[in-house]
């Protein structure tokens, strides 16, 4: 399966691909440069992950990577209020698209290990994720420093490999 990784820049995508691939975390992180591709295998699951940058510069390139994938995770830094609403106004841009329509959507709440960090309520309610009908939506909180449902994630997305190949 394939799917793509979106979300601001500094939001912890690349992080999450650590993650998911070798368990390792970095507090030094290099931004994201255009793009990078990383296949991993859970299970007898290969996934192949496009990590996309989110600086504004590569943000209209988004939509080219979501077209064939199985799912979008869109990753929020949910300890960093004042980017929220950028980050709302760009993930419901992307899913306006209609060459995205009915794609399943992973938002995650990414830094819970953080002080002042959003509950997923109020996570839920900022990103306005109840106005998304069109498809399915699955919300989880997380942190990639201290691999907290990091478990939860992988079964998500070995689930939603099973639907579309
Ligand atoms: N405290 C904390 N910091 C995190 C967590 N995940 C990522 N970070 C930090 O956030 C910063 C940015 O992480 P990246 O993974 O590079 O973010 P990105 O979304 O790939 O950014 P771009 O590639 O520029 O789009 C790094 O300093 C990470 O160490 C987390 O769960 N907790
Ligand atoms: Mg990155």
């Amino acid at each position: 399966m394939e799917l793509s990784l979106i979300g601001l820049q500094n939001a912890g995508k690349t992080s999450l691909v650590n993650v998911i691939a070798t368990g390792g975390y970095s507090e030094d992180m290099i931004p994201t440069v255009g793009f990078n591709m990383r296949k991993v295998t859970k299970g007898n699951v290969t996934i192949k992950l496009w990590d996309l940058g989110g600086q504004p510069r590569f943000r209209s390139m988004w939509e080219r990577y979501c077209r064939a994938v199985s799912a979008i995770v869109y990753v929020v830094d949910a300890a960093d209020p004042d980017n929220l609403s950028i980050s709302k106004s760009e993930l419901h841009d992307l899913l306006s698209k209609p060459s995205l329509s009915g794609i399943p959507l992973l938002v995650l709440g990414n830094k819970i290990d953080k002080p002042g960090v959003l509950s997923k309520e109020a996570l839920t309610d900022q990103m306005d994720l109840k106005s998304i009908t069109d498809r399915e939506v699955c919300c989880f909180m997380i942190s990639c420093k201290n691999s907290t449902n990091i478990d939860s994630v992988i079964d998500w997305l070995v689930k939603h490999s099973k639907s579309k190949s």
